[in-house]
């Protein structure tokens, strides 16, 4: 008779490779998730979602528990993402917002003026008991592989809520940003509090790493970022204190915002498809790990160029101090989810050491 080896316990969720390559430390293969893997690229979300306008399931913990398992069940990645949205903190407060299918965030009474800003509700922490409750369940449903929480960044919140709703150009954004910078200051202060609100809860309910999206930051020139957006995100990250778990800043077009997305608190800076990463590794310096980058249009792609793209980004992830194999934004609702696993698949076989 042959002894069969005792199986290794699954690590815990501190040990695992997302949080190990977020430090720097060394993995035993490449981690990988991709931000919107839960979604309608999946059959059985859209399923599941049926009936349920996004906001209302985002605040049922059965539902969120659910839909943010699915895509680490059916694809093996590296972490788990809570099903949630920016906005959350906002409708939680009592801002009238809706999500509205194929467009996204609508605000109803867009904020435009100082007065608008002074009205603006704030969040109190007892209405996140629906969060906390699904960030516990997660946790003990997860076992080793850890749940990553998250929150809008100040700038990329104030976008919505001053266009009320997705832009393009951010004109009037900018607009307010540089005609009233004390309304401005003090708007991006209160949405830097929710978000830290949000993210503390997701933080004391056992997630273990948390990601700041502030996916329209790169519409700044790095003069405008660093002094009238970069300390709201830097306080969303302090008020972590020193809460012992990897923080992930992420945002579109940033590649000339790289080291000051760094600087605002972050382990790990997410980079997108634009800048590879052994040039973004020379941005944000030997200190910090990367998130990315495959273009998430490569996947539309045929299976070869797939194969061959995701060769490229493993390879330049090896000039970072860390990497976690991602997207450069979120995966687009057409893909085929079972590319989604081969890339998976793909990664762990490159890498596994
Ligand atoms: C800018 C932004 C938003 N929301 C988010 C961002 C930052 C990330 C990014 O840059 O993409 C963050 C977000 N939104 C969602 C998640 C869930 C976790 C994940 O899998 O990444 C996360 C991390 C679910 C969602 N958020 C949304 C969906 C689609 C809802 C649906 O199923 O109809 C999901 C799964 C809606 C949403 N919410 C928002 C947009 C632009 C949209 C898309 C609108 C559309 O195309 O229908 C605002």
């Amino acid at each position: 008779m042959t002894a069969v080896p005792a199986p290794t316990p699954a690590p815990l969720p501190a040990e695992s490779d997302l949080v190990r390559a977020a430090r720097g430390l060394p993995v035993r293969r490449t981690p990988v998730w991709f931000m919107r893997q839960a979604g309608r690229s999946l059959p059985e979300y859209r399923a599941l979602r049926a009936g349920t306008r996004m906001l209302e399931a985002c605040q049922d913990p059965d539902l969120v528990t659910e839909i943010t398992l699915q895509p680490v069940r059916r694809h093996g990645v590296d972490a788990a993402i809570l099903f949630s949205d920016i906005v959350l903190p906002l409708v939680v407060a009592g801002v009238d917002i809706d999500i509205k299918p194929g467009v996204g965030p609508v605000i109803a009474q867009p904020v435009r003026t100082v007065a608008d800003v002074a009205a603006l509700p704030p969040l109190e922490p007892d209405r996140l008991d629906f969060l906390a409750t699904a960030v516990r369940r997660l946790v003990a449903e997860l076992g080793g592989t850890p749940l990553i929480g998250f929150a809008g960044a100040p700038f990329t919140l104030a976008t919505y809520l001053i266009e009320g709703g997705p832009s393009k150009e951010h004109a009037r954004t900018k607009a307010f940003m540089y005609a009233e910078p004390e309304a401005w200051g003090r708007l991006l202060d209160r949405l830097a509090v929710s978000a830290a609100t949000f993210l503390t809860t997701q933080a004391d309910a056992g997630a273990s790493a948390v990601q700041l999206f502030d996916s329209w930051a790169g519409v700044l020139s790095a003069a405008d970022y660093a002094e009238r957006v970069l300390p709201h995100s830097r306080a969303v990250f302090d008020a972590l204190g020193d809460r012992d778990l990897p923080r992930i800043h992420f945002g579109v077009g940033t590649g000339e915002l790289l080291p000051l997305l760094g600087d605002a608190g972050a382990d790990v800076v997410g980079v997108d498809w634009r800048v590879p990463l052994d040039e973004a590794a020379r941005r944000v310096g030997p200190d910090r790990s990367l998130q990315g980058n495959l273009d998430p249009a490569v996947l539309l792609a045929d299976r070869a160029s797939v194969d061959r793209e995701v060769r490229r980004v493993v390879a330049q992830g090896r000039a970072a101090r860390g990497h976690v194999f991602n997207l450069g934004h979120g995966v687009l609702p057409d893909t085929d989810p079972g590319v989604l696993t081969a890339v998976v698949d793909l990664v762990h076989e490159l890498t596994a050491t």
